[in-house]
């Protein structure tokens, strides 16, 4: 009665063995899923008020063999109320579950989904089917199907039958588009992961379940098991939606501002102020959130600050290509004036073609000088209108609020100037300004739209994440529906944590969005692994040549956001000298946990968390692994932590320093100790354990360590010039009167990492 491979007769379906019914279902065994797709192949039985014969034909997903059964009308089976094991739609699943039989000698295969449908399990029972240890095994791994039976039911005029086929040659192909993992190769084709292992052995090839195969292996693989592979290219682009740009659809938009300058120049305060005024000129009790950036209105329209550190948010999506800023806002502070990093934000914004806007920060404090900043400013091409120049300067206080107005309305009217316009109604793109994972909302992205609008329910996609829009909310906190470009919303509905600074697309739908991140997933996979494998090469080859190449500090990286882990990463990446390299292991979001130490642990590397505490797990696993696993808030104490780590790895800088020198007057031999000297400090200081140099006639005869020191029969810790002690040197007896012995330290100190 089991379906057998290339068995095609009809099976009768019969009745569960006796005593299955209320049986309860044990929770043991592996889960099949079955997939159903509709059929209709027979007539409806007009009037026919019994019960229709299930419209089921399920292929098992393991897609060897089709068990069919032929029923009624998709329409008929409407009509009536759902019975077992029937199947209206084509998307139904079947779902089963293998337990011990009631008799305790096999198994049995027990349909879940029906009593689910049922919602009456306890009444009737689980429907059980019985099958041997073999047959068990042989559906498991999809070589037969999963004989579908029932409750005994009556059958229509025409019966139920079931058909078992075995799965046409010409649906056994396999869409390749570069590579494919070992394991879903073998998922694919319905072969255990660990078979296709032993093959790939068998072809001097040594895989993991994990590792990608190339398409020629796979395909070499796939011939063996009688499938065929079909190369397809996969271009992200087919799948992006197209867009046809219309000069008549373009509306105006916010700019889009970045705060940058000197340390302490008061970037973060100035953004704190503009948010609490737009904040206290809106509705009353609005809650501000930090989401990274945030929208204020003014008189000539909104403006989004970005509200990340501004060099990193900066410099580091510039660096992904994402040039999302319009304007930067360049502080300086009135009392300190162009600074060092003043200077590099300038060359920033050029670099980037962003026009500067200039506020001059502080004019409360006394020491502000507004015309030695403006002139400061004029040496790096920053010249003032009012001296002829085209740069806007703002005199600002953060502190008062003095002239946050006229600076918000400087920025629109240079938005007005750059004739800022985008299309609110073609497909959206944005990019990513900060992402979290939040415990309770899971992965949280911050979204700057920069075409189309983003609505509740868009099928998004970005780097190897994807998703649909479940939820979004503005700085304010408030829930909202769609985001216009120029704009930003907290995105609540993504696959993982993004990352700051890629590109987020809306596309047709979700398996789209998801075709597009797996495609992404793998190809960073297999750059991954191509990258380890052409690294351990050259390290090897750079050993084998130098006996040693630079030594390597291995870190995985913990940050509250996106954002900082990206910024620590780039900083602390920065830190690689020729003698000490820094490899990053991972970057990311989230608390530390005891999979970040063990991580580290396995690297023999060191775990680093920027504004997150470790877990308690994580703390003892530390301790147990002997890894190194540091808490930070500032950044500069962080560089401080991983050089002294770097340092460490390196041997230290071993210095003599000499003591003391002592003449040897006479020797004598004592029990155990051997020979002794007898001798006089001549100048400097003999310490006990110190290292020793023993000349005679100007020629250095030994170099060892002191064995003893005494006075009087006592050890004593060191004997100063001038006065008589017996010295004991180890491992040397031959002393002789008129020998000198000198005595001195090693120090060491640690090398420099340049
Ligand atoms: N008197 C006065 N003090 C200010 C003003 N703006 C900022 N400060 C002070 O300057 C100090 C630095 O301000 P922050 O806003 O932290 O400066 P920052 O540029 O964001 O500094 P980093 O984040 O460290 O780069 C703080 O003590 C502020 O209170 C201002 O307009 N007037």
């Amino acid at each position: 009665m089991q379906a057998r491979p290339g068995q095609t007769g009809p099976v009768r379906p019969s009745s569960p063995p006796p005593g299955a019914a209320g049986a309860p279902v044990q929770p043991s065994g592996p889960t099949i899923m079955v997939g159903g797709v509709p059929h209709a192949q027979v007539a409806p039985t007009p009037g026919a008020q019994a019960r229709p014969t299930a419209t089921q034909a399920v292929v098992i997903s393991r897609p060897l063999i089709q068990v069919r059964r032929v029923t009624p009308t998709t329409t008929q089976a409407k009509q009536y109320p759902m019975a077992p094991g029937r199947t209206a739609l084509g998307t139904e699943k079947r779902e089963y579950k293998v337990v011990p039989d009631h008799l305790g000698r096999g198994r049995e295969l027990v349909d879940v989904s029906k009593n689910k449908e049922r919602g009456q399990r306890k009444r009737t029972g689980p429907e059980t089917t019985s099958v041997s240890k073999q047959e068990l095994s042989d559906m498991v791994w999809g070589r037969i199907a999963i004989p579908i039976r029932g409750k005994k039911r009556k059958p229509t005029k025409k019966g139920a039958k079931t058909q078992i086929t075995q799965m046409a040659e010409e649906k056994k192909v396999i869409k390749l588009q570069e590579g494919i993992s070992v394991s879903d190769l073998g998922q694919r084709m319905g072969v255990r992961t660990t078979e296709l292992i032993k093959k790939l052995m068998a072809m001097q090839k040594m895989a993991t379940a994990n590792q990608i195969l190339d398409a020629d292996t796979a395909e070499l693989i796939a011939t063996d098991y009688h499938w065929k592979v079909e190369r397809v290219g996969f271009e992200v682009e087919d799948y992006l939606p197209e867009v046809t740009a219309k000069a008549e659809d373009e509306r105006p938009r916010p700019p889009v501002v970045t705060i940058m300058g000197h340390v302490d120049h008061g970037k973060t305060s100035l953004l704190d102020a503009i948010r609490q005024a737009s904040v206290a000129a809106g509705e009353a009790g609005g809650i501000t959130q930090h989401i990274g950036a945030y929208s204020v209105t003014t008189a000539r329209g909104d403006v989004t600050f970005l509200d990340t550190p501004g060099h990193e948010a900066f410099t580091s999506m510039r660096a992904r290509g994402a040039n999302v800023t319009d304007i930067v806002v360049l502080v300086v502070a009135a009392d300190d004036g162009v600074m060092p990093q003043t200077i590099e934000a300038i060359k920033h914004a050029k670099l980037a073609e962003v026009p500067i806007v200039v506020a001059i920060n502080k004019i409360d404090v006394p020491g502000a000088n507004l015309d030695r900043v403006k002139k400061d400013l004029a040496a790096h091409e920053l010249v003032p209108e009012e001296w002829g120049g085209d740069t806007i300067m703002v005199p600002v206080s953060a502190k008062t609020k003095q002239n946050l107005d006229l600076l918000l309305e400087n920025l629109a009217l240079q938005a007005e100037v750059l004739e800022l316009t985008s299309n609110p109604s073609r497909p959206s793109v944005g990019a990513i300004v900060e992402a979290k994972l939040d415990r309770g909302r899971g992965p949280v992205a911050t979204v700057l739209v920069q075409e189309g609008t983003l609505k509740l329910g868009d099928a998004i996609v970005t780097g190897t994440h994807y998703g649909r829009v479940r939820a979004m909310n503005n700085s304010r906190g408030e829930s909202v529906k769609e985001v216009k470009p120029g704009y930003c919303a907290e995105v609540i509905g993504l696959s993982g944590v993004p990352t700051a600074g890629d590109a987020i697309n809306v596309v047709a739908d979700e398996k789209a969005a998801k075709q597009i991140a797996d495609h992404r997933g793998m190809k960073e996979r297999q750059a991954d692994l191509s990258k380890v494998s052409r690294e351990s090469l050259e390290q090897l080859f750079a050993k084998t040549k130098a006996g040693g190449g630079p030594k390597e500090l291995r870190v995985v990286i913990k940050a509250d956001v996106q954002g900082s882990a990206e910024a620590v990463r780039q900083a602390v990446e920065k830190l690689t000298t020729h003698k000490v390299r820094v490899v990053i292991i991972d970057a990311g979001v989230g608390a530390v946990t005891e999979t970040d130490v063990m991580r580290a642990a396995a690297s023999k590397g060191v775990v680093l968390g920027f504004n997150v505490k470790p877990e308690s797990g994580a703390e003892a696993a530390a301790k147990a692994q002997q890894v190194t696993l540091q808490s930070y808030s500032i950044i500069y104490e962080l560089i401080d932590g991983v050089r002294l780590e770097m340092e460490g790895l390196l041997e230290p800088i071993r210095t003599e320093r000499k003591l003391g020198r002592a003449e040897v007057r006479n020797t004598f031999n004592v029990p155990k100790l051997g020979t002794i000297a007898g001798a006089a400090v001549l100048d400097g200081v003999i310490k006990r354990g110190s290292f020793v140099r023993l000349m005679r006639e100007n020629k250095q005869l030994f170099s060892g360590k002191m064995a003893s020191l005494r006075r009087f029969k006592d050890d004593v810790k060191e004997v100063a010039q001038g006065f008589e002690c017996g010295i004991g040197i180890e491992n040397f007896n031959d002393l002789k009167a008129g020998d000198i012995i000198e005595a001195y330290e090693i120090e060491e100190t640690r090398q420099s990492l340049s």
